[in-house]
């Protein structure tokens, strides 16, 4: 029996303990562990792919400099005050209720009454002050300033309201405390599936208002008038262990939100005059900066003051002293309330107070509290005069021009979504709903579409429509037109506009290249409305081209100023025509190009030769001015070439493309009228040269001036002509191997060099750095004087000492450096290719060391200064 009842030992899968055995099995086989395999057999953890390498590396670095936040100096205290909580919703959405369930959870106390901020101790270092936020616009702005953290509840039963975007507007203004969205209301959804879609849609919605991947809390229902433990408990960790970014807006100010207020005033002072000069003290946590004495506050909704004095105060919520211990005990687990009459003791500032028995047993106190409560209260629903003030005001920017509004600004900053009064048949009250409407509806239906796609996948199989038919939250949806919503009509309109468009551009590029490009876009288009719209797009674009022929489309209407359709595509195609016969007329272009360069070579070499007879220098270098510029202009013209040769491709390529459309083409219908392109070609293309003729500019003029028209009469006699037009290039044979020694690039070579013979090898060998060189060029010449020049000097990296050679001596050496030379130069240089090498590597280390630094990063630098900082400012403040 003893036997049965012991548990059964269970074996480590993981853990220390696995690891830990796991090894040692490893090592009983002598395998060792990962990192000897990996030096027994390193090809097996080599890489595998560099591509996933490259993917994975750039992956994990998106998600490491995403986390990266520019660090900011954290000014908080050892003991930080508490953290701000506000919570927000519209009425009745469950804000109270939050706030209990809350507060029971981290101090297992139940507050009766919630009134005014309540703080508590949530973790070892952590306090809560939590505040519920009215649905005025006073206290939604006053509160934004402070809140560092916002739950933000929605009753998801019936979607986004005003007062939610109210306060996301206000929010932008002070910089966004961090926002969490708490849904509840969600048992009020019977169907599974509806609740589920409706926390799709809300979180979207949310993530679009706030930023994507906010978190969302799902509170799904209540058990005896409290949300569920469980769900309450989660939601207090993760506050609980939240991170706050400082925001600038409170870094920069001091202030406090006052817990509790007492009146000060000399009570006769009152009944005398009930409207005089009042004294109060306020008691609150000190946020932000430093409040001096004697300061100017602000006190919202009240007015400005000038504070009489500020003084310490015991903390009424004080934190845990340090303990090691994981929990906090329950004496530990305080409250501090004094608005709802909860506190522990309560020093004041003619009395201490202390608080003994929960709120139950200050019920008649309350009543006296009353009038401190009021006053908060007139302080914070007051009217919404400077609201109302801001709407109506207008600014004038300039002398003359509109004042400018509230509307007018409003347009600039965050939307706001529409307002749709609803009718709360339950409660009788009267609700204002956020109504999205594009973007909802194509949220929506991105949305519905998503689903819808997953519900087709499983419903086309049984053949069944989704049941969403009867949902309220669908109206929206369900109220687009058919056309729009669908897709593939979406995609059409989308069409006709891009047709609308090119038709419109189509003037402007008349002249150009580019109507080529047009024109075939034009035929892609005209036979649009024509086409199959079932088909995809290329089968759309083939049949498109087909009925193109037919040129008996609408759009062309459109067309102002411009041929009937039919003659457009005709003329596209003459203008092929003339394209290419432009094409031809290029390469005869170039080659007048060319025969200017030769020319230009002849004139200089001519006039080289007169030189060397007259054998006057000036003339010569006249001379070489000129061959110098004729150089630099044959090297322009050779990019020119180059250009052009391209152009010639691309022609080219255009040319097998109009071929194969020629192809494609059905001309049964209308063959004459495709083939008519064809007709007179040589004219058309005269006037096409012409055409580029005179929109080119005459190179040959523009570098040479007047050299250009005598070299021309030089040529006439010797060149061929063809038609009286262009003259044939025959660069000679000295000239071009003259410029085939500046630049071999500018001819192509016609016969390959044999380099395997030895003679062609050697008339290239001192070409490099290990050839023989001049002597005021040789690399080894020139360092060997550099050291004669500098002497002894220290290698700082290796620490080794050179000497310089004792000028005495220096003939001697001088001559036995040259033996030297002679008998070992190669030893010699190969030591030195050591020496280089052992430096280079060391320099490198050096860098790579000095660069890299391990890991530590850019980031982690600045961090650190941050932290340096941040000591820095705390040492301060103790001292
Ligand atoms: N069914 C259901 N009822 C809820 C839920 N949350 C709150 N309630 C009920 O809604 C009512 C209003 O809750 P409160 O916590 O008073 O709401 P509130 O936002 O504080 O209301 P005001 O302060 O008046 O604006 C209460 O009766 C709650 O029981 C929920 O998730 N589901």
């Amino acid at each position: 029996m003893e036997e049965k009842d012991r548990k059964k030992h269970r074996k480590k899968y993981s853990g220390p303990k696995a690891d830990k055995k796991k090894k040692r099995h490893l090592n009983d086989l002598g395998l060792g562990d990962e990192e000897d395999a990996r030096k027994r057999n390193p090809k097996a953890f080599a890489v595998q792919s560099f591509v996933r390498m490259a993917r994975t590396f750039h992956r994990t670095q998106d998600l490491k400099t995403k986390k990266h936040h520019i660090p900011v100096v954290d000014r908080t205290p050892l003991e930080p005050p508490p953290v701000i909580v506000v919570v927000v919703g519209p009425p009745k959405v469950g804000k109270s209720t939050l706030i209990k369930c809350l507060i029971k959870n981290f101090t297992r106390q139940k507050l009766v009454e919630i009134r005014g901020p309540v703080t508590i101790v949530s973790g070892k270092k952590r306090r809560l002050t939590i505040i519920e936020c009215g649905c005025d616009i006073n206290t939604m702005i006053d509160l934004a300033k402070v809140a560092d953290l916002v739950l933000m509840l929605i009753d998801a039963s019936f979607g986004f309201e005003m007062e939610t975007f109210e306060f996301l507007n206000i929010c932008q203004v002070h910089g966004f405390p961090k926002i969490m969205g708490i849904l509840t209301h969600l048992d009020t959804f019977k169907n599974n599936k509806q609740l589920k879609k409706t926390k799709k849609r809300l979180k979207h919605r949310f993530w679009t208002e706030v930023y994507p991947g906010a978190k969302l809390f799902y509170l799904s229902g209540m058990v005896h008038g409290e949300y569920q433990k469980q769900e309450v408990h989660n939601l207090g960790r993760f506050i609980a262990v939240m991170k706050f970014r400082p925001l600038t807006w409170q870094t920069t100010h001091p202030y406090v939100l006052m817990d509790r207020v007492e009146d000060l005033t000399n009570p006769e002072d009152i009944r005398v005059n009930p409207k005089c000069d009042r004294k109060v003290s306020l008691y609150g946590y000190l946020r932000g900066a430093h409040l001096k004495n004697k300061t100017q506050i602000h006190m919202p909704g009240v007015g400005d003051f000038t504070v009489s004095d500020v003084s310490f105060l015991p903390d009424p919520c004080a934190l845990p002293e340090q303990q090691k211990k994981r929990s906090l005990n329950e004496k530990e687990k305080l409250i501090y309330a004094p608005l709802s009459g909860v506190g522990g003791v309560v020093y004041d500032k003619d009395a201490v107070y202390i608080d003994l028995g929960g709120s139950h047993a200050h019920q008649d106190e309350e009543e006296e509290v009353r009038p401190n409560h009021e006053l908060v209260q007139s302080l914070i629903s007051t009217h919404s005069t400077i609201d109302a003030k801001m709407a109506s005001s207008k600014v004038s920017l300039f002398m003359d021009s509109n004042p400018l509004g509230s509307e007018d600004l409003e347009s600039h900053g965050f939307v706001m979504p529409k307002e749709e009064k609803q009718l709360d048949l339950k409660s009788g009250r009267i609700r204002r709903k956020a109504v999205f409407e594009e973007k909802e509806n194509s949220d929506g239906e991105s949305d519905e579409e998503d689903d819808q796609d997953e519900e087709m996948s499983e419903d086309e199989m049984a053949g069944s429509d989704s049941d969403e038919e009867g949902d309220a939250e669908e109206g929206s949806d369900k109220e687009l037109p058919e056309q729009e919503a669908d897709p593939r009509n979406v995609k059409r309109l989308k069409r006709e506009e891009t047709k609308e468009e090119t038709v419109m551009e189509l003037p402007a590029f008349a002249d150009s290249d580019d109507d080529l490009e047009m024109s075939s876009v034009e035929e892609g288009e005209t036979g649009l409305d024509e086409s199959n719209k079932e088909t995809d797009e290329e089968d759309e674009q083939e049949s498109d081209e087909k009925e193109s022929s037919d040129c008996d489309s609408e759009s062309a209407d459109k067309k102002l100023g411009e041929p009937t359709p039919c003659e457009t595509s005709k003329e596209s195609k003459e203008l092929r025509g003339n394209h290419k016969q432009g094409l031809n007329l290029d390469k005869k272009v170039f080659s007048t190009v060319d025969s200017g360069n030769c020319t230009a070579e002849e004139v200089s070499e001519s006039e080289s030769e007169s030189s060397s007879l007259d054998e006057d220098a000036e003339e010569d270098e006249e001379a070489e001015e000129l061959h110098r510029k004729r150089v630099q202009s044959t090297q322009e013209v050779s990019t020119l070439r180059q250009a052009k040769l391209k152009a010639v491709e691309d022609d080219e390529n255009l040319l097998k493309e109009e071929e194969e459309y020629e192809e494609k083409t059905d001309f049964s219908a209308d063959t004459a009228g495709a083939v008519r392109w064809k007709e007179n070609l040589s004219q058309k293309a005269a006037h096409a040269f012409l055409r580029q003729q005179q929109s080119t500019p005459n190179l040959r003029k523009l570098v040479y001036g007047t050299v250009a028209e005598k070299e021309e009469d030089d040529k006439d006699d010797g060149e061929e002509e063809l038609g009286g037009l262009f003259h044939v290039s025959r660069p000679d044979k000295e000239s071009k191997l003259k410029a085939n020694g500046l630049d071999c690039s500018k001819f192509a070579v016609e016969v390959p060099q044999d380099w395997d013979l030895e003679e062609v090898m050697s008339s290239i060998r001192d070409c490099f750095v290990t050839g023989k060189w001049e002597a005021d060029k040789d690399a080894a010449k020139l360092l060997e004087e550099d050291e004669e020049l500098y002497g002894d000097f220290e290698d700082l990296e290796t620490g080794v000492v050179h000497k310089g050679r004792p000028a005495v001596e220096e003939d001697e050496a001088v001559s036995e450096e040259e033996e030297k030379e002679e008998k070992e130069p190669k030893a010699e240089e190969e030591e030195e290719k050591k020496k280089r090498l052992d430096k280079k590597r060391k320099l490198k280390e050096m860098f790579d060391a000095e660069y890299d630094g391990g890991d530590a990063t850019y980031f982690d630098d600045l961090k650190g200064e941050m932290q340096r900082q941040a000591q820095k400012y705390l040492s301060d403040i103790r001292g």
